[in-house]
């Protein structure tokens, strides 16, 4: 047996594992790490998050990935350059991390490497009709393993895509086997560059579990403020949009988008969200001139109007529903408060804090939980294929040499 195999095989076999899930998400903000002890598989998972940190990008890496990101055209030897230098770098990131936490990384069992994602094209968002559901994210986990010796288990979207899914979310994986409860329904919120939300039912009903992409998070709004505030990254505690006021024309304009009136389950990303969407909805409604404030008091307002309609419609025939948020958007003060008037019905907000898992560590944590499915787990069957949620098991594995 080649001894990767062989040390995957006992990885495989043992009680509990170090995994490192990496999330580097849409936001661009830098790359969370988070060191997770992983006692048992399936509904058995245990997970202790031993160290967590976000390695944040410098300005180059920034200006590097946007030159491909979400952009439906770009230089292809760029890209091609791009996909083991995120790799490297990303690899360099986890051996500062293991090295600052004095960690061996012969203690490691697997690194779960999520990438950057660059493009997501679901079939509902193109019009090449002899083509499916696409995503790509960059980051080779080749690289990641050769950089830091450590076996990597990477690019879980695409067997999402292989089976017939769209490539996200997949945050449902995780949040069933870890948060389900028997005692109280949840959804679990990530409000991330784009929001997504899981719904999980107290009496155990895998039929009923449900998870869908809602709309923009921070997506609009943090490109909004790097395109009119040279120097900033996004609106930290909303003191822009809280110095505006919202304009309805505006709202309506924005939330008259296709992508909102299609079913549940569905994807989305900023190839949708982002300036160019902005602008056309404030021709249609002749906002051009509204001033910067008055824009981010809208966006902000977009983002809340929309999220609490899915979690209401979520909630809908289901009592006593507590929301679990995580993902940067907690953050921001303005949000929050818009969300918690426009859900009277829902009957506590809290963050993924009181379950355990620090909210912005959750999506690195999610990635951690698949690298170990991948290993030691058997197949969840959810609800039988008909919501988006597949039975699969995720991941490639890279080794070290
Ligand atoms: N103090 C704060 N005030 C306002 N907004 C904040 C604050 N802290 C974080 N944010 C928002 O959260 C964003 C980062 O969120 P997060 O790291 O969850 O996104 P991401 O993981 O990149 O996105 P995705 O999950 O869509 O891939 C920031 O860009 C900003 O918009
Ligand atoms: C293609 C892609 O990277 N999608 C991300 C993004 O960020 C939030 C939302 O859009 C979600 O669908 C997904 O990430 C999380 C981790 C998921 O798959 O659950």
């Amino acid at each position: 047996m080649h001894p990767h195999i062989e040390a995957l095989y006992n990885s495989a076999q043992k009680p509990s594992r170090l995994i490192i899930g990496l999330m580097s998400g849409t936001s661009l903000d830098g790359l969370d790490v988070a060191l997770c002890k992983i006692t048992g598989a399936g509904l058995h998972t245990q997970i202790e998050v031993l160290k967590f940190t976000t390695v944040e990008y410098n300005d180059e890496y920034k200006t590097k990935i946007k030159q491909v990101f979400a952009k439906r055209e770009c230089d292809l030897e760029v890209l091609t350059l791009l996909h083991p230098w995120v790799g490297k770098l990303h690899g360099a990131m986890v051996n500062q991390c293991l090295a600052l936490w004095q960690v061996n990384p012969a203690d490691i069992d697997v690194i779960a490497s999520h990438g950057q994602t660059i493009y997501h094209c679901p079939q509902s968002q193109h019009n090449h009709h002899d083509f499916k559901n696409g995503t790509l994210q960059i980051g080779d986990s080749d690289q990641i393993a050769v950089t830091t010796g450590i076996t990597t288990v990477g690019d879980f979207r695409q067997k999402h895509i292989a089976a017939g899914g769209e490539g996200a979310p997949l945050a449902v994986y995780g949040d069933y086997l870890f948060f389900a409860s028997p005692n109280e329904n949840r959804i679990l919120l990530n409000m991330g560059g784009i929001a997504n939300l899981t719904f999980l039912p107290k009496n155990g009903d895998t039929g009923a579990v449900f998870s869908s992409d809602i709309g923009p998070g921070n997506t609009i709004m943090d490109a909004y403020v790097q395109h009119y505030f040279k120097g900033l990254h996004y609106d930290e505690g909303a003191k822009l949009a809280k110095a505006g006021k919202v304009n309805t024309k505006l709202l309506t304009a924005l939330t008259d988008n296709a992508f909102f009136k299609l079913p549940l389950p569905k994807t989305t990303g900023p190839e949708v969200f982002n300036l160019a969407y902005l602008r056309e909805a404030q021709m249609h409604s002749t906002t051009q001139r509204l001033n910067h404030e008055d824009v981010l008091a809208t966006l902000n307002a977009l983002s809340a109007t929309t999220i609490a309609k899915a979690l209401n419609d979520c909630a809908q025939h289901t009592q006593d529903c507590v929301v679990y948020a995580s993902g940067g958007g907690i953050h921001n003060p303005l949000l929050m408060e818009q969300l918690l008037m426009h859900c009277p019905n829902i009957k506590a907000f809290k963050n993924t804090e009181s379950l355990g898992v620090n909210p912005d560590a959750k999506e690195a944590v999610l990635f951690a939980i698949l690298a170990n499915e991948c290993l030691a787990g058997q197949r969840q069957s959810l609800n039988n294929n008909n919501q988006g949620i597949l039975d699969i098991t995720m991941g490639k594995v890279s080794f070290a040499d």
